[in-house]
């Protein structure tokens, strides 16, 4: 513990092994205050495009500029508007003319300071500006501290599709500091709950009885329920993609469990109404039911994630929207191929298989199972 930081734990460390693109995750409590160090430590830098959106630069901007610039590094800060709405073309298009109007060169490396859409965005900046900068990740939300700083998926949405345009382009480092979740609104700190039920269902069903047996800590943010739940999420997500970096076997793919649906239901109703974890909570519930329909899985597991996410107060009702707006929507997902759908059916709490040919009107069922029956 450090006497300028009164709460500071030594870090944990997961490494994400990628051959020349390996990195590792830094996991501590109180550990933001280090960054200038952390940064020069992995990379020579002299110049940071640091990229944060206002609730976040509002706690955090000034104490990360003053300690990287401490390490007698130039500091450019851009900010976006806060939510999913940035991720797209027009706020890419702002961050690279405003980092070239402070030029912005081969040897700048680019600070992603946020939560998922921060990271996402700033990552596709840097994947594209120059044809590439380094990139590091100071994750600030629980889902970009479980899941999206880590794996190198970044990009933006179009309006008809979510996370259509980006690149795969890894961190050099990702530093997340858990002291920094005390701000995070609880609606945001629930969604990224979802993600880390995700990990237990499709990984790791030890995880998920973790999960079930801790509700009121993980509700209460428990200092040391959570340095657990973002390390093993952490831990679980760097296996996958070091055995299938950029999706091609069709491992990676189970990352996307519930998240055909979910996408879809992003998209349709237009990108923020359902925050990215809440999506995931009914997405996962879709991909149940549809495990049910192909006889793989069973309506009690079913049931415990759907007990637990109501326990996590996420959503776990299907909204009503249109079938034929989802299904187009589905259509358009990434895991497409040769237009066939192809999903991330759970077969075991712990045990999720891509599965193609699945038919569209069996997935349209298990979604259309979830509307809550108003007359009930
Ligand atoms: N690249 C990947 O592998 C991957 C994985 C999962 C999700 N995602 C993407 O991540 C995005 C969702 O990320 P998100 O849930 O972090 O949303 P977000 O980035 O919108 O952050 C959530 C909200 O909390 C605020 N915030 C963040 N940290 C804060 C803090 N410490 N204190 C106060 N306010 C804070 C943000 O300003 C924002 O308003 C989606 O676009 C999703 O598609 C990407
Ligand atoms: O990292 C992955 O791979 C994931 O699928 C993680 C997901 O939680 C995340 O939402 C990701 O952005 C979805 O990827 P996409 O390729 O379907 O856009
Ligand atoms: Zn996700």
């Amino acid at each position: 513990m450090s006497a300028a930081n009164p709460g500071a734990t030594s870090p944990q460390t997961v490494h994400v092994p990628l051959g020349d693109r390996s990195y590792d995750i830094s996991i501590g409590n109180g550990n933001l205050a280090e960054v200038g160090r952390w940064v020069t430590s992995l990379r020579k830098v002299t110049h940071v495009v640091l990229i944060s959106d206002g609730n976040v630069a509002k706690y955090y901007q000034q104490p990360v500029e003053d300690a990287i610039a401490a390490e007698g590094i130039r500091v450019t800060s851009l900010g976006v508007p806060a939510g999913e709405q940035s991720k797209s073309v027009p706020t890419a298009q702002s961050l690279w003319e405003a980092a070239l109007a402070d030029r912005v060169d081969r040897k700048s490396t680019v600070v992603a300071l946020g939560g998922g859409v921060v990271g996402d965005l700033a990552g596709f900046v840097a994947a594209t500006m120059t044809r590439g900068l380094d990139f590091f990740q100071i994750p600030t939300s629980l889902l970009a501290q479980v899941d999206s700083s880590v794996g190198g998926k970044v990009g933006i949405n179009l309006p008809s599709a979510k996370n259509i345009v980006g690149a795969f382009w890894q961190p050099k480092g990702v530093l997340i500091d858990t002291a920094v979740l005390k701000t995070l609104p609880r609606r945001e700190y629930l969604s990224g709950l979802a993600e880390v039920i995700k990990y237990g269902v499709i990984l790791d069903a030890d995880f998920f009885a973790y999960l079930e047996a801790n509700v009121q800590p993980m509700l209460n943010r428990d200092p040391a329920v959570l340095q657990k739940i973002i390390a093993r999420s952490c831990e679980l997500k760097a296996q996958v993609v070091a055995e299938d970096e950029t999706e091609t076997t069709g491992l990676r793919a189970i990352l996307n469990y519930g998240h055909t649906f979910c996408h879809a239901l992003e998209t349709v109703s237009g990108y923020g109404e359902y925050l990215h974890g809440e999506a995931v909570s009914v997405g996962m519930l879709c991909a149940s039911r549809l495990g049910e329909k192909l006889g793989v899985f069973d309506a009690e597991s079913t049931q415990r994630q759907a007990k637990l996410l109501s326990a996590l107060e996420l959503p776990v009702a299907t909204p009503k929207l249109s079938e034929t707006a989802i299904l187009s929507a589905m259509q358009r997902d990434k895991k497409v191929e040769h237009g066939k759908l192809r999903f991330i059916v759970p077969h075991a709490i712990g045990k999720v298989v891509l599965t193609p040919d699945v038919p569209s009107e069996m997935a349209l069922a298990a979604w259309r199972e979830g509307i809550e029956d108003e007359s009930a």
